[in-house]
């Protein structure tokens, strides 16, 4: 199947950023969400990244715009229905994704690919609450979306050969590189990834380092671009601590028991970056530890 339109559930920071990636890539994009408040901060944010692209040289100018011409946007999830692709990237919570799909349902057109962005959830669960589970993947795109180059693929039990195979030719039209991971809890990436941020947490609620010493070990002693409190942040505490609950849940052992502190820090609403606060207060000048 050629897959021309893509709809995109959820303009958040995942959102807005695959959006971002599939206008410079010539798909026509419909992002939806559920304030307009949100639609009009991703679409800014998508104008501000590409002129970022634009100034360092990496596109032109013709073709931000081109890009931006691209992107549509809508608060009636119902508009999704007619396009070729669908991919969810709403808040990482079942019940959330569940009801996405299940208002989706009456509005798609037959041969619409269903996808969802999740960072853990069982894509064959999600895929088979819908009239289509054979038409259903995990679409894992990683944060920030313009800058990193993979995307996982994930087949739920029932996916079939074709729907593979058309998500492997978009990513490929996307310049990026596929990886395949079973559907097991947090994939490949996040199942590896993020009891790493929660040892880091339990490092610092331990009392072994501060932020600032964990962040800077691993900055300068293995080389991350961030450290794993930085990145947390970056990620999403809520998305970070729905992820290790996955986990535990999913795989029943507790070397996966998320950290207390990084309950309380969701308990608190610091959510990081997305809420100017967690392991670092971002309000000020420069990001000041909280710990
Ligand atoms: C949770 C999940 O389910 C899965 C996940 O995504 S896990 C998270 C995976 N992501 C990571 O691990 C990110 C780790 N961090 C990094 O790689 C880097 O710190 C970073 C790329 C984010 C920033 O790099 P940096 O060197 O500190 O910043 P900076 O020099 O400003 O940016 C580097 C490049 O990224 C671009 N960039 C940075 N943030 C960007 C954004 N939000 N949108 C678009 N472009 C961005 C910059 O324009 C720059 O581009 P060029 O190299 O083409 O000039
Ligand atoms: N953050 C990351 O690094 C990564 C995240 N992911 C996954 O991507 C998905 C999105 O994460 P992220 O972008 O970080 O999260 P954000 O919190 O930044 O964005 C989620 C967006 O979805 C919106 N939303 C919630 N419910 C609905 C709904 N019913 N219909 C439409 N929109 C809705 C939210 O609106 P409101 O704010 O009003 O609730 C918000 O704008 C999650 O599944 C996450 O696990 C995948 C890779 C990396």
């Amino acid at each position: 199947m050629d897959i021309k339109t893509v709809g995109i559930v959820g303009a958040g920071q995942m959102g807005n950023g695959i959006a971002h990636v599939f206008a410079l890539a010539g798909f026509d994009v419909l992002l939806n969400d559920i304030t307009q408040g949100a639609l009009d901060n991703a679409v800014g944010l998508i104008d501000r990244n590409l002129e970022r692209q634009v100034a360092r040289g990496k596109i032109t100018e013709d073709e931000r715009k081109a890009a931006l011409g691209r992107i549509r946007t809508t608060l009636k999830l119902a508009d999704l229905g007619q396009t070729d692709l669908v991919i969810e990237a709403a808040t990482e919570r079942e019940t959330v994704k569940q009801a996405i799909f299940e208002d989706l349902l009456p509005h798609l057109k037959p041969t619409t690919i269903l996808t969802s962005n999740t960072s853990s959830i069982s894509i064959t669960r999600l895929a088979s609450r819908t009239d289509r589970p054979e038409k259903f993947m995990g679409f894992h795109f990683m944060n920030p979306v313009p800058v990193m180059q993979l995307v996982e693929l994930i087949r739920g039990i029932a996916t079939d050969d074709p729907t593979y195979k058309a998500l492997l030719k978009v990513v490929e039209k996307l310049g990026k590189t596929a990886a395949s991971a079973e559907d097991f809890p947090a994939f490949i990436v996040n199942r590896i990834l993020m009891p790493m941020i929660n040892e880091a947490v339990y490092t610092l609620y331990e009392g072994v380092g501060s932020v600032k010493s964990i962040d800077e070990s691993l900055k300068l002693g293995a080389n991350h671009p961030m450290g794993p409190l930085e990145l947390a942040d970056f990620i999403g505490l809520d998305t970070c601590l729905a992820i290790m609950n996955v986990l535990h849940d999913g795989l029943a052992d507790t070397k996966y028991r998320p950290c207390p502190l990084l309950t309380k820090y969701v308990e608190a609403g610091w959510l990081g970056r997305k809420t100017q606060r967690g392991f670092y207060d971002y309000r000020g000048e420069v990001p000041v530890p909280t710990r």
